[in-house]
C-alpha cells in the first residue's frame, strides 16, 4: 500500500491527510490553527503545516505528496530568499484603490481578456501595486513572488533561506500550479505564461515567480519524495470531489465560493465571475465571496449559543424571517466589490425582531450572495444542475435546509471531509502513478 499526503492549508487552518493511493481511503490526519487576521508570517503557516504533518503521523511512509491552499495571498522573497513582510491575504482589502488604478490604466476589458480577471482588492497583482505605492523600500526588495501553497512546496521541499533550510534560496525551484497562477491577476490563461508587462506595471520590476507545472508534471523534495505542483484550494476541492458537468460546487469557508469545472474559459468583463484555470488542464469560473460561515460565527457568538443552537434558531424561523434581512458585509465585499461596505440588518420590528429570526436572516442573507453568483455563472453559460455543498459551514443543518430554497438547484451535501485535501492527495497519486 502507497501512502500519499494532501494538504489544505486554508484560511484558518492547515489539514492534513494520508491516503491510500490506490483505493483513496484517508489513513490518518492531522491539523493546526492559523493565527487570525489578514495579515500573517508565512512562517506561522510553515510552523502549522510542520505541526498538522506531525499530527497525521509525520512523513516516513509516505512517498508522494502535494499541497492545496488559500489563494491569491503575497509572499514576497528578498534575493537570500527570506520574507520580506507579513503575507497580505485574499481577504485583506488594503489594495482596493490599487485595482481601480490598475483598471484605469489597462480597462477591465482588456485584462479580462489578457488574464481572466478584472483586478479586486483579493488579487495578489493588486497587492504588489499597494506595496509599490505604500512601502516603496520593500518593494524594491522583491526579488520572488510566490502564494502561500508554492512558498510551503518550496519550504517544506527543503528550500528556503541560507542557514535556514537545507537547500538554500534557489527561485528556479519554485513551482506552482495553473489553478494558483490563475489567481495572480499576472498569468494568462489562454497562452499558459505569465503576463511579465502586468508584473512590472504593478510592483514597479521584475521578479521571479514559479513555475507553472503540468497536471501530471512533478518535482522531488530532498527525501526524494514526488511533489505534484499542488492547487489553489477551490481547484483543490473540485479534484477531490471529481466535480464534473452539470456540477456546481458552493464552498462555504471563511469565503464563500461557487464554481465549476469548465472546458472552455469564461471571460467576464464585469469582473463578477473569476475566469481561474483548475489544476487538470481546464478552467474554473468562480464566484467569492468574503463573508461566508464567519457570518455564522459572528451571530452565534451575538446570541450567546453554539453552531447548533443557531442552526435549531433559524430552522424554526419561517422563509423570508418575518422580513428580518441581514445584508453580510461585516469585512466588505469582493462579489460585488464594495470594499468599504459593513453589514446592516433591515426589516427590524417589534414582531420581527427575535433571536429565531435573526438566526434565519444570518443564513438566508449568507446564502443570498452565493445564489447571486450562482446565477452569474448561469448566464456565462456554466451547466448547472446541481450544488454540492462543503466548507465548515455546510456542517450547520439550517444552511442545508436554506440552501435549495435561495440557489433554486438541488442540494448534495458530500459525506464531511476535507476535499481540498483529498484534491491534493489525489494529485499526489496520480504523479506517483
Ligand atoms: N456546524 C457548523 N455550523 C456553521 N459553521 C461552522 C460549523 N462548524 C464549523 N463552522 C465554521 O466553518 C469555518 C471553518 O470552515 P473551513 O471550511 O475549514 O474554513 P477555511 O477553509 O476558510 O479555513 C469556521 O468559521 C467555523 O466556525
Ligand atoms: O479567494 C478565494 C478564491 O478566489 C478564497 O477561496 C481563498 O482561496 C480562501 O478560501 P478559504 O480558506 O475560505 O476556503
Amino acid at each position: 500500500m502507497a501512502l500519499v499526503m494532501g494538504v489544505d492549508s486554508s484560511t484558518q487552518s492547515c489539514k492534513v491527510l494520508v491516503v491510500d493511493a490506490d483505493s483513496g481511503a484517508v489513513v490518518r490526519e492531522g491539523r493546526a490553527t492559523h493565527p487570525a487576521g489578514t495579515s500573517v508570517d508565512p512562517e506561522a503557516w510553515l510552523s502549522a503545516l510542520r505541526a498538522a504533518i506531525a499530527d497525521a503521523g509525520g512523513l516516513g511512509d509516505v512517498e508522494a505528496w502535494a499541497i492545496g491552499g488559500q489563494q491569491h495571498g503575497m509572499v514576497v522573497l528578498d534575493a537570500e530568499g527570506r520574507v520580506i513582510r507579513d503575507a497580505l491575504l485574499w481577504n485583506d482589502t488594503r489594495s482596493a484603490g490599487a485595482a481601480s488604478d490598475l483598471i484605469a490604466e489597462f480597462g477591465a476589458d482588456a485584462l479580462a481578456e489578457r488574464t481572466g480577471l478584472v483586478p479586486v482588492a483579493s488579487f495578489t497583482i493588486t497587492k504588489l501595486r499597494w506595496l509599490r505605492d505604500h512601502e516603496p523600500e520593500n518593494a524594491a526588495r522583491v526579488a520572488a513572488v510566490a502564494l502561500p501553497h508554492d512558498w510551503l512546496t518550496w519550504r517544506l521541499r527543503g528550500f528556503g533561506p541560507q542557514g535556514e533550510s537545507p537547500l538554500g534560496p534557489v527561485f528556479a525551484e519554485l513551482v506552482t500550479d495553473r489553478s494558483d497562477a490563475s489567481g495572480t491577476g499576472y498569468w494568462d490563461p489562454a497562452s499558459g505564461g505569465y503576463d511579465r508587462d502586468l508584473l512590472i506595471a504593478a510592483l514597479g520590476h521584475d521578479a521571479a515567480l514559479p513555475r507553472v507545472l503540468g497536471p501530471e508534471e512533478w518535482v522531488i523534495d530532498q527525501d526524494g519524495r514526488r511533489v505534484g505542483g499542488g492547487a489553489g484550494d477551490n481547484a483543490g476541492a473540485a479534484l477531490g470531489l471529481g466535480a464534473g458537468p452539470g456540477d456546481v460546487v458552493v464552498s462555504i469557508g471563511t469565503s464563500g465560493t461557487v464554481f465549476a469545472v469548465s472546458e472552455q474559459r469564461t471571460i467576464d468583463p464585469t469582473g463578477t465571475v473569476a475566469g481561474f484555470a483548475d489544476c487538470t488542464g481546464r478552467f474554473l469560473p468562480l464566484v467569492a465571496t468574503l463573508n461566508a460561515a464567519r457570518v455564522l460565527d459572528a451571530i452565534a457568538r451575538l446570541l450567546g449559543v453554539d453552531h447548533a443552537e443557531l442552526s435549531r434558531l433559524a430552522v424554526s424561523a419561517e422563509p423570508g424571517a418575518a422580513g428580518l434581512a441581514l445584508v453580510p458585509y461585516f469585512e466588505g465585499e469582493r462579489t460585488p466589490n464594495l470594499p468599504d461596505a459593513t453589514a446592516s440588518l433591515t426589516g427590524m420590528t417589534l414582531a420581527s425582531t427575535t433571536r429565531e429570526n435573526l438566526a434565519r436572516a444570518a443564513v438566508e442573507g449568507m446564502l443570498a450572495g452565493l445564489g447571486a453568483g450562482l446565477e452569474a455563472l448561469r448566464a456565462l453559460g456554466v451547466p448547472i444542475e446541481r450544488a454540492l455543498l462543503i466548507g465548515g459551514g455546510a456542517q450547520s443543518e439550517a444552511v442545508r435546509v436554506v440552501a435549495p430554497l435561495v440557489l433554486g438547484v438541488p442540494v448534495e451535501v458530500p459525506a464531511p471531509g476535507e476535499y481540498v485535501a483529498l484534491g491534493a492527495a489525489r494529485q499526489a497519486a496520480s504523479v506517483l502513478a
